[in-house]
């Protein structure tokens, strides 16, 4: 058993595959002994997360999860003098109609002097939510889905088996929804890792996520998707060779901003922030254009090693042209004008104005999906209401499955697609989804995504780098600046994009 870290790259394995897990392992071993494992495995967590914890409940459903928590609570019994731990258990199950491990480890918790009791204890110490793991359907209006939402809204530290109950193993769809007022959460996942432990609502129904195999071998199955890994390391980054000059480290465009013009609506804060993020995370040279009608600015008083060029002057084709553009950051109607040049070229990240302008545009639609027969690399990198766009869906679909819709969206363009939001999935062609493991609330401030677009030109900038490697390790990377955030400043993109360092 062990708690996971951001840093190590994990499968993760999705209800069809970790049934095909369970049921191969289970062929090979006498009855029951799964179920054993599981349920030992979660007493033992709970006795290390809260020993001191005197009044438990364990919350117990209708089928296997619910086994797996009644193996847990007679170890719970077990483990105390008698009369020191008060365990409660309820069981909301037909009994005529209880899976076989479930049946067992209830006459083994009976046999063991467990009782069964209709209502929760007031005021737990530390609740065991063994409701409903991955066989969990939509929650509906049944007395089960009551409970589901009792146990939800604990204020007790509650320790969640396999999953968070109502949780979709998939998806990360949260039926039963975070309570504001919950207390901590941890989740003990067994067998696997599911994805929809750490996208959409995984993140906040399930806590600090451990796992214990059981057993099973570690190749039993190819993995639906991975998570985490790809963080850059903790050591200061190699410096390179003495005789590399500032074109070594790779040349980056930002093409988007704003300027205020007729509309009277400037946007130029936008592309500066890739610009800089760009910058400080290790491009040599960035050049940046800002679209649109009106005075363009000369420097950037703050960082006056950006270029400033005019959109022509920066997609001007010839042998030259650049490496890597970040094309959208800002940029509003007047950047459509210029993405068809934007599209060739080899390396182009699409952020926010300049998806917006694909999603209108077929003809941009079939240039873009014509540039992997090139050769030539596109990354998107839309919120969920930007990928609902360019897929003609609703902002609600491509949250009920994440990890489908950035496939959905790779398949379309060949692009590697980075679809933001709380567990960022990133997918790429022949390849399974990833799952960031880093980033937290504090980056749902206007302009993070601007950043992340600049990081992410810097990354690809580099000189033989894999592209969705490039794209992983930025996007872990700024995810990551968050994590270690100072507790007393707020976080905002102009004091985010100071905090980049080189990739
Ligand atoms: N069989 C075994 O030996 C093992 C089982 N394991 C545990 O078993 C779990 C899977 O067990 P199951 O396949 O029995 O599935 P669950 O225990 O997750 O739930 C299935 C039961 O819940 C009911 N149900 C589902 N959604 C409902 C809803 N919305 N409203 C009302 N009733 C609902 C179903 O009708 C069924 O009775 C895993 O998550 C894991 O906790 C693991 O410990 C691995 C070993």
């Amino acid at each position: 058993m062990r708690a996971l870290r951001a840093d190590q790259l994990e499968p993760l394995h999705d209800t069809a595959g970790t049934r095909a897990i369970e049921q191969a392992l289970a062929a090979t071993l006498p009855p029951h002994t799964l179920m054993a494992r599981a349920g030992e495995a979660v007493a033992r967590l709970a006795l290390a997360w809260r020993p001191h914890a005197r009044r438990l409940w364990v919350a117990c459903g209708p089928g296997n999860n619910g086994g797996d928590g009644l193996v847990a609570a007679r170890h719970l019994l077990q483990a105390a003098p008698p009369g020191w731990r008060e365990i409660v258990v309820t069981h909301d199950a037909h009994l005529e109609r209880l899976p076989a491990d479930a049946a067992w480890a209830l006459r083994e918790a009976l046999a063991a002097g467990v009782t069964v009791q209709s209502a929760p204890p007031d005021s737990p110490d530390l609740v065991i939510d063994a409701l409903l793991g991955i066989g969990a359907r939509a929650l509906g209006r049944d007395p089960l889905a009551a409970r589901v939402r009792e146990v939800r809204g604990q204020r007790a530290p509650v320790l969640c088996v396999d999953l968070p109950s109502g949780l979709n193993a998939d998806s990360g769809v949260d039926c039963a929804g975070a309570s504001p007022d919950a207390g901590p959460r941890q989740t003990l996942s067994l067998l696997t890792l599911k994805p929809g432990l750490f996208t959409a609502g995984g993140r906040d129904a399930a806590g600090a996520v451990w796992l214990h195999d059981l057993g099973a071998p570690p190749d039993g199955a190819p993995p639906a998707a991975w998570w985490g890994g790809h963080l850059p390391s903790q050591a200061a980054p190699a410096v390179g060779p003495h005789a590399a000059h500032k074109g070594s480290h790779g040349d980056v465009g930002v093409l988007g901003g704003q300027l205020p013009g007729a509309t009277g609506v400037g946007m130029a804060g936008a592309a500066v922030l890739a610009a800089r993020a760009a910058l400080h995370a290790g491009a040599g040279r960035v050049y940046l254009a800002l679209v649109g009608n009106g005075p363009a600015p000369s420097h950037d008083p703050l960082s006056p090693e950006l270029m400033h060029r005019l959109p022509a002057v920066l997609l001007g084709a010839d042998e030259h042209a650049l490496p890597v553009l970040v094309a959208g950051c800002g940029g509003g109607e007047a950047i459509r004008e210029w993405m068809p040049q934007a599209l060739v070229c080899p390396r182009l990240v699409i952020d926010a104005d300049g998806l917006n302008a694909l999603a209108r545009d077929p003809t941009l639609q079939r240039l873009a999906q014509r540039r992997a027969a090139r050769g030539w690399l596109t990354v998107l990198t839309p919120h969920p209401l930007e990928a609902a766009r360019l897929l003609g869906t609703s902002t609600a679909e491509v949250m009920a499955d994440r990890l489908g819709a950035a496939r959905q969206l790779t398949e379309r363009f060949g692009a590697v697609t980075v679809l933001k939001g709380s567990g960022t999935v990133v997918t790429e062609p022949g390849g399974a989804p990833w799952i960031n493991a880093t980033g937290d609330a504090r980056l749902a401030t206007a302009g993070t995504g601007d950043v992340l677009a600049g990081m992410i030109g810097a990354a690809l900038a580099r000189p033989h780098e894999h592209g969705a490697d490039a794209v992983r390790r930025a996007v872990a990377a700024h995810g990551a600046l968050a994590d270690h955030w100072p507790a007393d400043h707020t976080l905002t993109a102009g004091r985010l994009v100071r905090a980049v360092r080189p990739l």
